[in-house]
């Protein structure tokens, strides 16, 4: 191995504008963030002032935006009173990109009484300045200093004789002169935002320099963790409140309180009042040792949790170098966890003791429950009785279903649903299984509920469930039925006679699913040129080709009904145009009942058959 300490061994050269660039262009998501890295590193110094001194006292900041500050207009000034630098410490730390004093080097964790650990954030400042001034007074009684850094990589420092550092308190001053171009970054009103943004919940006062020599306040009680509430219950409860309708901008459904001890994460859970767009980002608020980090908590909350939007505090967990992420390492697996069963916990004590509270959660989240639902049977074990379902005799919750029947009879889609839902018995209802979900859960009911059964219901046994016509008319419904399909045949499909109620039903089209994917695939095929058309063509030859693909039985039927009264006059016509045309009408009505699109062939049979229906009538009444 190569002796690395013998002559040959150089340090390496580091050009500091490559590495700001690549901090403004990769890691950062802006020169802005330039404010949060200071804020970071007076807090720090705050905190470590605070250790030294065994004090808990409070800690300021003090930041002048340009123009604040009259005899240098141009300069930015930020004040904390931390624990300041000796002359030793300004040169080993300031002008060494990634060494920090808050990092355990040896294990290379963050020391968690620290925000900082990567020793790169005074370097964000070059993002707007070509020039950082430090002027500092250590709490350890060292002489002051001052450092003065410059964009090309070349740094100073001297120690500050007494009349210079005259009104220098204890704690680092850093000095900023922007380039015009970023100015407006250092500009009071941009200053108040960015400090509010960041640092308005950070332990330390932070103050903001106005132009008419007044100052801002940036601090705000941290609502959203207990111990900042104010102490009666009712006020507290009440401000909890007022701080998600800020966040939400609407007044939330319910607020539920995280806490994972583990990682040091708390915080709240605000409930939407309506249901997210599907595919919305989980977000809210993040902050890490009450700084915020960001406002995409998709790492943090579990998949399912649309629902809800979240401000959190985490004082364990860690940050990556941007300062806008969390680390994807094991305590941060473990917090999502947590909270995902903190949420759960809360859905299914809501679900057993405040049932009417509970039902009008579902009303507006009944799609996000279904979600989560499915992949948890805990959950899904209490929440699906007060999830609704539709049925053929309406919408209603799968419990009142169940106290009907305990046998639950569905069908897997919204198409063969719409088809038979006017038709099922009243007492033995079906359920439209065909919506995001729902089919899944329903399967699952036997194994969530006691003495329940499920069955999957084919259209085609909807079909044999509807009795006969009577054996007298047998004559007159088998002749209807052969001359009824006769005129269908050409549409691919067959009619057949029923009796069943209501009566002013006059026919159901049926098709089950391999059914309705041949008609789908005819119609494609029909109005798509060239080689799509030819390609659904041979799937249709291939499927009629295979005896357990043959599309015998995906033949779709009119069911005409015995009870109706046309459907009776029908068979009675002997004028076979009459008929044809009518046996016509009859199967687009059928079609448009159970809505299913018209196919460019079904809107001509219609056309077709209503103009020759009227013409035969002119005739006949001419
Ligand atoms: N205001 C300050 N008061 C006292 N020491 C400071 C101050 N600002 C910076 N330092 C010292 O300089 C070191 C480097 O600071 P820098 O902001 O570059 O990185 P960091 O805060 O350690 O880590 P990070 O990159 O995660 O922010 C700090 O670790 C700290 O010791």
């Amino acid at each position: 191995m190569q002796d690395t300490e013998g002559s040959n061994a150089r340090p390496f050269q580091v050009d500091l504008g490559g590495v700001v660039d690549l901090l403004g262009r990769h890691i950062y998501s802006g020169a802005h963030v330039y404010l949060r890295e200071l804020l970071q590193n007076g807090r720090d110094a705050i905190a470590a002032r605070a250790k030294v001194s065994g004090q808990q006292a409070r800690g300021s900041i003090e930041i002048f935006p340009v123009g604040t500050i009259p005899d240098s207009p141009e300069e930015f000034v930020f004040r904390d009173s931390g624990q300041g630098l000796s002359a030793a410490e300004a040169g080993e730390l300031l002008a060494t990109v990634g060494r920090s004093s808050k990092r355990d080097d040896v294990l290379n964790l963050r020391d968690e009484d620290y925000l900082g650990q990567f020793g790169i954030g005074l370097l964000s400042c070059f993002m707007v300045s070509d020039r950082i001034v430090v002027r500092s007074r250590s709490v350890h009684g060292h002489p002051p200093v001052e450092w003065t850094g410059a964009a090309d990589g070349t740094f100073s420092i001297r120690e500050l004789p007494e009349d210079e550092a005259a009104g220098l308190a204890i704690g680092t001053e850093v000095r900023l002169s922007p380039r015009p171009d970023d100015a407006a970054l250092l500009a009071p009103e941009k200053v108040l935002r960015l400090a509010r943004r960041f640092g308005r919940y950070l332990p330390v006062e932070v103050r903001v320099r106005r132009t008419d020599d007044a100052w801002d306040t940036a601090n705000e009680p941290a609502l959203f963790l207990p111990q900042e509430r104010p102490a009666d219950e009712r006020s507290a409860a009440s401000a909890l409140e007022e701080f998600g309708e800020e966040l939400i901008q609407h007044r939330p459904l319910e607020t539920i309180e995280l806490s994972v001890p583990a990682t040091g994460t708390q915080g709240v859970a605000y409930v939407l009042p309506y249901a997210p767009p599907p595919g919305a980002r989980r977000s809210g608020e993040l902050y890490l040792g009450r700084m915020l980090l960001g406002e995409d908590l998709s790492e943090l909350l579990p998949e399912w949790a649309h629902f809800v939007r979240c401000v959190i505090n985490t004082e364990g967990l860690h940050p990556t170098a941007s300062r806008e992420q969390l680390v994807a390492d094991e305590a941060l697996e473990y917090t999502r966890e947590e909270i995902g069963k903190a949420l759960r916990r809360w859905i299914v004590q809501q679900a057993t003791t405040r049932p009417a509270r509970f039902e009008r959660f579902v009303a507006v989240h009944d799609l996000g429950l279904k979600s989560m639902a499915v992949h948890d049977d805990d959950l899904a074990a209490a929440v699906l009785p007060w999830l609704t379902v539709e049925t053929s005799v309406g919408r209603m919750t799968v419990h009142d279903y169940l106290e009907q029947s305990r046998h639950v009879r569905y069908v897997e889609t919204v198409d063969e649903f719409r088809q038979i839902a006017a038709v099922v018995p009243t007492e033995h209802p079906v359920i439209n299984g065909g919506y995001t979900y729902e089919s899944d859960l329903l399967r699952r009911l036997p194994l969530l509920v006691e003495d329940v059964t499920v069955e999957q219901v084919q259209v085609g046994s909807i079909l044999d469930e509807l009795a006969p016509p009577p054996m007298d008319d047998r004559s007159s419904t088998s002749a209807l039925e052969r001359r009824a399909s006769a005129v269908l045949a050409e549409l691919g499909c067959e009619a057949v006679v029923r009796s069943f109620r209501p009566g002013d039903v006059s026919a159901l089209h049926v098709a089950d699913a391999a059914a309705i994917r041949r008609i789908e695939r005819t119609e494609v095929r029909d109005s798509a040129p060239g080689v799509w058309a030819d390609v659904l063509g041979g799937v249709e030859a291939i499927t009629a080709g295979k005896p357990g693909l043959a599309s015998r039985g995906t033949t779709a039927r009119l069911c005409l009904n015995w009870q109706n009264t046309m459907i009776r006059q029908l068979s009675n016509v002997d004028d076979q145009v009459v008929f044809d045309r009518s046996v016509r009408l009859v199967y687009v009505q059928a079609l448009l009942a159970g809505h299913r699109p018209l196919s460019k062939t079904d809107r001509t049979v219609l056309t077709t058959a209503m103009s020759d229906l009227i013409q035969l009538s002119v005739g006949v009444a001419g």
